[in-house]
């Protein structure tokens, strides 16, 4: 079996480090380069080589992309892919309508995968809150995430998803983000109404899921014609 070469975007973070370190133990996968903000304190970590983002042309040849940063790091990143004809899976949070868009324009050229979440829960998570919304017209619905202290984005990426899901079902949504500790991602849709009220939560506990789900979709993904792919597709 060939295996999968992936450019981790983002590995210094929380994120980066464990799909750096999960990839690294798969045989499925070669890491062929990680990409910092910052210059790279060294050239090269695990024998792997390591660029800053200003790099980021002279990239070794790779079949996808697994952005993990922040809003600010993200342009570069899909560009890179667009560039290269390579596939791009993101999984930053708090992008802005533009950098939405020009996934989708991007999606005209390679395979793309972003998601807000990449655990399994959330994918079934939100095909539920859709239905319940559709179930219960009229009931409020009210969006509770937490999130570690690090985090800079609210409401969540997880959570926005769940409330248009909750908004296709025809609800009204209200959120409410906590920060708190070192709580992985914590996510309550609440349904009230009259006398009786409808919780569905997911909560994480290890940030190890969304980084397998991400090398699950980056694997899926690079076998994949130019498009816009979710989570969701890649689970069928
Ligand atoms: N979809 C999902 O399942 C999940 C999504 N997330 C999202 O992933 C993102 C990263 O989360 P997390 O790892 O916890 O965050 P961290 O803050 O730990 O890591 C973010 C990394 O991005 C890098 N970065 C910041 N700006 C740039 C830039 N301009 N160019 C290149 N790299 C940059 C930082 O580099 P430096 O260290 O050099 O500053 C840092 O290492 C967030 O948006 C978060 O919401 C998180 C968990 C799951
Ligand atoms: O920043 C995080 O940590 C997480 N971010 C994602 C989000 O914004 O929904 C997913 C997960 O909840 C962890």
């Amino acid at each position: 079996m060939n295996k999968t070469r992936v450019v981790i975007h983002g590995a210094n973070g929380r994120m980066g480090k464990a799909i750096h370190r999960i990839a690294a133990d798969h045989p499925g996968f070669d890491i062929v380069a990680l990409v910092t903000r910052s210059d790279p304190k060294s050239r090269v970590i695990d024998q792997i080589p390591c660029y800053s983002v200003r790099e980021i042309d002279a990239l070794p040849d790779f079949d996808v992309m697994i952005d993990f940063s922040l809003p600010e790091g993200f342009d570069a990143a899909l560009a890179a892919c667009v560039k290269k004809g390579r596939a791009f899976v993101s999984g930053t949070t708090g992008l802005d309508d533009a950098q939405r868009e020009s996934l989708s324009a991007a999606a005209n050229h390679i395979p793309v995968l972003w998601a807000s979440n990449f655990s399994m829960g959330v994918a079934v998570l939100e095909s539920l809150v859709m239905r319940a919304a559709a179930a219960l017209p009229g009931w409020n619905c009210d969006i509770v995430e937490s999130h570690h202290t690090q985090k800079k984005d609210s409401p969540s990426g997880t959570a926005l998803t769940l409330g248009r899901a909750a908004e296709t079902g025809g609800a009204d949504v209200h959120y409410a983000s906590l920060r708190a500790g070192d709580i992985v991602g914590e996510h309550l849709v609440q349904f009230t109404g009259m006398g009786e009220r409808l919780e569905l939560v997911h909560r994480a506990s290890d940030r190890d899921i969304f980084a397998r789900g991400a090398l699950h979709a980056a694997q899926w993904l690079q076998q994949r014609p130019a498009g816009r792919y979710a989570m969701a597709d890649s689970l069928v």
